[in-house]
């Protein structure tokens, strides 16, 4: 098994987040999760990629047992388990280079990443990542001046600097224009398919879900309530993962409002892991 999780629970306060979740995959795949905003999803990502402790169960990646990592061996999962955000993440005024080459942050010093001052290899590398995304152009530009598109890309790129083996991406199209979402979604597949890195993305819209993922896992209060192939996700399934007294919407399927003081909170603790 490539990736186990058993039992995963969350509790804040009085609220399980995150209830008794439990699922596996074999062979690195692209897997979706769906769900209201509310559902858990993120804090589900966040505890694979130890952003979050969990309160109870286990997660083992490739035999490593990731809720007991710590110290170094925690930052090298954090480094072979890189996460995409809704909001990008990026620093707004530094060029895209130096944004994709913060990748590699766990690798060199304080110093010399507050300098710029990273080895000729590695600028290549993520010059070479920023062509492979088709945004090499805008390698010298600030970030902020970039499109949601191309931002979203450049994380993307970041991500891969870590060389990571699994990709965790949070909402990664939320905030996109539909076309922007599919030059991001087509990123990420190409990427899970070229390079067999394994990808599990909290999605909001169900034809997202659809149209790219192997498996769909559906989480409904914190509670895995489907688990199965695009194919499976049928209408009726749909209104049982969104509740059926929701105004369901095959389109948009995440209150914006919540999802984005979620966010808020997601990059407030993001900045102090950093
Ligand atoms: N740091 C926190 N402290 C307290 N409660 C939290 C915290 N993070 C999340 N929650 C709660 O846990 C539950 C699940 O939230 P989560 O953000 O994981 O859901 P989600 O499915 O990702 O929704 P969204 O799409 O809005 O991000 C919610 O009830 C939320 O209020």
């Amino acid at each position: 098994m490539l990736l186990s999780v058993e039992n995963v629970t969350k509790v804040f306060g009085r609220n399980t987040a995150v209830d008794n979740v439990a699922f596996s995959v074999d062979k690195p795949a692209f897997v979706g999760i769906i769900g209201r905003s509310g559902a858990g999803k993120s804090t589900f990502l966040r505890m694979v990629n130890r952003l979050t402790d969990a309160t109870a169960g286990a997660i083992h990646f490739d035999g490593r047992d990731v809720l007991s990592l710590k110290g170094a061996e925690k930052r090298a999962w954090q480094s072979d388990c890189a996460m995409i955000f809704q909001q990008f993440n990026l620093v707004p005024r530094m060029d895209v280079v130096s944004n994709v080459l913060h990748g590699t942050l766990n690798r060199h010093s304080a110093l010399a990443t507050m300098f710029n001052l990273y080895p000729t290899s590695d600028i290549h590398r993520a010059i070479d990542i920023l062509e492979r995304l088709g945004i090499a152009e805008q390698a010298a530009k600030r970030a902020e001046a970039l499109s949601g598109g191309q931002q979203q890309r450049v994380a993307i790129a970041r991500a891969l600097m870590q060389d990571p083996k699994i990709i965790l991406a949070d909402e990664p199209i939320a905030s996109l224009d539909p076309m922007n979402a599919q030059v991001v979604m087509d990123a990420l597949r190409r990427i899970h398919e070229e390079d067999g890195r394994m990808v599990v993305a909290n999605l909001h819209t169900l034809d997202t879900a659809r149209r790219y993922c192997d498996r769909v896992i559906g989480m409904r209060e914190g509670r895995i309530v489907f688990d199965g192939t695009p194919e499976q996700l049928t209408t009726g399934v749909a209104r049982d993962i969104y509740g059926a007294d929701a105004s369901f919407s095959e389109a948009s399927t995440s209150t914006s409002i919540d999802a984005l003081d979620a966010n808020a909170r997601a990059m407030m603790e993001e900045v102090e892991v950093l």
